[in-house]
C-alpha cells in the first residue's frame, strides 16, 4: 500500500500554514455540486496551494477546499478513469483525515437503475458494490492507520442513516451504489447485470473514498443525485452534460439536504 501515513502527515504540515480550523465533519461534493461550497462561509484553499494534491480534470469538479470551524468541504474529487493511481483517488479522504475529520458525507451523481428512481431524486446510499477493479488498500498495511482486513458491513453508517431519516421532513429512498471505473457509461446489458446483482444506481466514484474512510475509522454517509436513468432504461443516449444539467437543476434541493445533515452531525 502507498505510504498513507506520510501523505497524511504531509497534508497536515501543508495545511498548518493556511488554516487553523480543525472541523469534525468533511464533505466530498460530486459532479456539478460544488456550489454548495460557494454558499458556505469559511476559508477557500485551492488544491494548487496544498502540497501533493492532484488537480481535477473533469467538468463540474473545481478543485478547492472550503473550511470553517465545523466543516471541511471538498469541491473536486479524483476519478480512477482520469488516470490517477487509486492511491491518489483517495487523497481527498487523506486530506480530511489530516484535518482531524471524524465524519464524512460523500455525494455523487449517479445513473438510476431502480425503476422507482427518477432523474433529480436524491438517494441515501445504503451500501456499495466495488466493481472498479481496484482497491486503495492493496499493498503493505500500516496497522497504526487501520486494520489489514477492514470490516465493511457498516461502511455507510446505519446509525447515522437512521438519524438522518428522522431529521429530514420526508424519508429519502435508500439504494445500493455500484462503482465502476468508467469512463464509458454502461451498456444496457451491463445495467441489466447490475440490476440482477442488487445495484440501484451506478457511478464512477465514491467506492474508493468510502473504503478509505471506513479503514480510517470515519463514520460515513453518502448521497447519490440520480442525474439520469442508466443505459437502456429509457430509449435515449447518455452524456455528461445531462449529468451536469440535472445536478444544477436540483442543486438547491440537494444543498438543503446536505446542509441539514451537516448541521445534524455538527450538533452532536
Ligand atoms: O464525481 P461523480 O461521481 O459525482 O461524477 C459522476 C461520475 C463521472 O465522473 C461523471 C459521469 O457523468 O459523473
Ligand atoms: N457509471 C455511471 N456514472 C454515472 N454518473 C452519472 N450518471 C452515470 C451513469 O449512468 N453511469
Amino acid at each position: 500500500m502507498a505510504d498513507y501515513y506520510t501523505t497524511i502527515e504531509a497534508f497536515r504540515k501543508s495545511l498548518e500554514k493556511s488554516t487553523e480550523f480543525r472541523p469534525r465533519t468533511g464533505v466530498i461534493l460530486g459532479s456539478g455540486l460544488s456550489k454548495i461550497a460557494d454558499s458556505l462561509s469559511g476559508t477557500a484553499i485551492d488544491y494548487s496551494q496544498i502540497q501533493g494534491m492532484p488537480r481535477p480534470t473533469v467538468e463540474g469538479h473545481r478543485g478547492f477546499l472550503k473550511i470553517s470551524r465545523d466543516y471541511a468541504l471538498l469541491a473536486g474529487r479524483f476519478h480512477y478513469y482520469e488516470g490517477h493511481a487509486i492511491q491518489d483517488v483517495v487523497k481527498p479522504v487523506l486530506l480530511l483525515k489530516a484535518l482531524g475529520v471524524e465524519r464524512l458525507i460523500v455525494t455523487n451523481a449517479a445513473g438510476g437503475i431502480n425503476p422507482d428512481f427518477e432523474p433529480g431524486q436524491i438517494v441515501l446510499i445504503r451500501d456499495h458494490i466495488n466493481l472498479m477493479g481496484a482497491n486503495p488498500l492493496v499493498g503493505p498495511n500500516n496497522g497504526d492507520l487501520g486494520p489489514r482486513f477492514p470490516d465493511m458491513s457498516d461502511a455507510y453508517s446505519r446509525a447515522l442513516r437512521k438519524r438522518i431519516s428522522a431529521r429530514l421532513e420526508y424519508p429519502l429512498k435508500e439504494g445500493v451504489y455500484a462503482g465502476l471505473s468508467g469512463p464509458c457509461y454502461e451498456t444496457p446489458a451491463e445495467i441489466r447485470m447490475l440490476e440482477k446483482i442488487g445495484a440501484d444506481m451506478v457511478g464512477m466514484s465514491t467506492v474508493p473514498e468510502v473504503i478509505m474512510a471506513n479503514y480510517l475509522g470515519m463514520g460515513t454517509v453518502g448521497f447519490s443525485c440520480i442525474t439520469n436513468m442508466a443505459a437502456g432504461i429509457l430509449d435515449q443516449p447518455l452524456n455528461h452534460q445531462e449529468v451536469i444539467d440535472t445536478a444544477a437543476r436540483v442543486e438547491t434541493h440537494f444543498r438543503g439536504i446536505v446542509e441539514t445533515v451537516m448541521e445534524l452531525l455538527a450538533s452532536e
